[in-house]
């Protein structure tokens, strides 16, 4: 259900003492605030075990503002005073009785109309508990309307994510929940989509009768920080490619909606997700490449980022060809590849277009400048067409040149971070950026294919180092079917 564009809302965060809490939800509500998103009618309720005041919660709230916004423009003091904090156990029905008391006196003083958002920033194995605990003590009967959010990882496999799901279902109906995928919000995979459906040039040719191949990387500098005990359990497949790669290849994917709607657009990256081509067990290392960083020029490995990891064999790397069985892509892989403690911070992806029949100026195969089209999500933000054309000067030969366009240059503000649009979408019902459970179920059902084969074989860990490109593996992945990755950097 889609509501009116500033309406008022209690948003509630359980885990409001937390590292999300701090690095990406206030900053994001402060952002709405300025930007004019949200009215004064708004409050924040924060529960966690500390024992803190609200003084000393708002007080937290200012400094991680203060931490991640250079330029704030408003009085921090006056929206810091819509957070209220509450010491909280997800665990004990009491503590809900009483969120309940608080709210219904904030919905009186902030003219709310009772409208509540339950965000769950806390570790996955309490989602079940808390969305019963707020059915059971009727914290989702107010006048208003209540939606939950749901932070990743929506589950350890298919078989946990549906017992999940059962069990919020329980409580809240799907229209009400909303669950994150922070790619979602990213400006510029948001821009799949008009690139792609508002443009005659690309989407005549967005087929395997032209494109070649198509690469997504993810890669990233930092490794696990602080999050050592929740990334050994999940590692790189689970952590980025069961959500976010597979849902960059859906979009890339997907058949044009017959609407803008969010029920249609699920719709066809629902069909792209049900065509993935499940990977045998046997065929495994045909298709996906794992890797664990060791010791680097940029640090040491994996193994040595914290006692509990000494003999891990876990992921901090994939890499995978995806085969989508159905009629425009049959035959066209889609490479992903994502990693922790890489060269570069970088997401990117590149369209590669199969050449023309006969090509006059590169005769040399080797020597060829296919098309490209890369969509740049950051750190830059933007899209570069690498074509051909006439070298200046005498004779006629053809160089490769780039047509380049800067979103943050057009436009000439920062673009809004994902979080700040996917909490906005939530606010005004908007559930087009966030991911449906059949989106969900699909992309488990893929992965867990490719981790039930791993789970019968030892990996040779370390195979990468720390500030590198990933295994060789990978490399070769690309290499038996004639292509390669292109470069991550300008
Ligand atoms: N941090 C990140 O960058 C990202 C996080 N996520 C997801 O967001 C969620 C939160 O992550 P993150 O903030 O890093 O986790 P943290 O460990 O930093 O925070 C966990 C929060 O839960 C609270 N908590 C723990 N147990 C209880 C309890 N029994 N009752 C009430 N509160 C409790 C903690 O507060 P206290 O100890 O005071 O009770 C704390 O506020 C996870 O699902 C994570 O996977 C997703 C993407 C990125
Ligand atoms: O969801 C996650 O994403 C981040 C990477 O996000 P990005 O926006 O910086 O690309 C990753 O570091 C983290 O492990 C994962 O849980």
């Amino acid at each position: 259900m889609k509501t009116v564009d500033k309406p008022n809302v209690v948003i509630v965060i359980f885990g409001a003492t937390g590292d999300l809490s701090k690095r990406k939800l206030f900053p994001s509500i402060y952002r709405l605030y300025q930007n004019g998103k949200i009215g004064e009618d708004f409050a924040v309720v924060g529960l966690a075990r500390r024992p803190w005041t609200n003084d000393f919660f708002r007080e937290k709230v200012c400094e991680s503002i203060n931490e991640s916004e250079s330029n704030h423009q408003i009085d921090l003091e006056a929206f810091a005073s819509h957070f209220y904090y509450q010491s909280f156990d997800v665990t004990d029905s009491s503590s809900y009785t009483h969120l309940d008391g608080l709210l219904n006196d904030l919905e009186g003083q902030y003219q709310t109309d009772g409208n509540r958002i339950f965000y769950l920033a806390m570790a996955p194995e309490y989602f079940g508990t808390i969305a019963n605990q707020i059915e059971q003590n009727g914290l989702k009967e107010s006048v208003g309307w209540t939606r939950l959010v749901i932070e990743k990882p929506f589950g350890h496999d298919h078989a946990s994510a549906k017992a999940l799901n059962n069990q919020i279902r329980l409580a809240f109906n799907e229209d009400q929940i909303y669950r994150i995928d922070h790619y979602l919000g990213k400006e510029m995979v948001q821009n799949i989509e008009v690139i792609r459906f508002a443009n005659g040039i690309f989407e005549h040719l967005w087929n395997n009768r032209f494109i070649s191949n198509i690469q997504v990387t993810s890669s990233e500098k930092l490794g696990v920080e602080e999050r050592a005990r929740y990334y050994d359990r999940s590692g790189a497949t689970r952590d980025m490619v069961q959500n976010h790669m597979l849902q960059m290849v859906a979009l890339l994917a997907m058949e044009p909606p017959i609407k803008l709607t969010p029920e249609e657009i699920r719709s066809e990256k629902v069909k792209v997700l049900r065509a993935l081509r499940l990977v045998k067990p046997t065929e495994v290392e045909n298709y996906f490449v794992r890797g664990q960083y060791g010791p680097g020029p940029v640090g040491k490995g994996y193994r040595e980022e914290a006692p509990e990891l000494t003999d891990s064999i876990t992921e901090t790397y994939v890499a995978g060809k995806v085969m989508i069985d159905n009629y425009r892509w049959a035959g066209v892989p889609f490479y992903i590849r994502t990693g922790k403690k890489m060269k570069e911070k970088s997401i990117k992806i590149v369209v590669e277009f199969k050449d023309i029949p006969m090509n006059l100026y590169y005769k040399d195969e080797a020597k060829r400048h296919p098309n490209l089209l890369v969509i740049n999500i950051q750190p830059d933000e933007g899209i570069t067409l690498h074509l051909n054309a006439k070298k200046a000067g005498i004779g006629s030969i053809a160089q490769p040149i780039e047509l380049s366009y800067t979103n943050n240059g057009v436009d000439g503000i920062n673009t809004p971070e994902a979080y700040e649009k996917l909490i906005y979408d939530c606010i005004i019902g908007d559930t087009t950026n966030f991911t449906h459970w059949d989106e969900v179920a699909y992309s488990w059902k893929y992965v867990d294919a490719v981790l039930d084969a791993w789970s019968k074989t030892e990996p040779l860990f370390p195979n990468y180092a720390a500030g590198s490109m990933g295994p060789k593996a990978a490399d070769r992945l690309l290499e038996k079917d004639g292509f390669h990755w292109w470069p991550i950097t300008d």
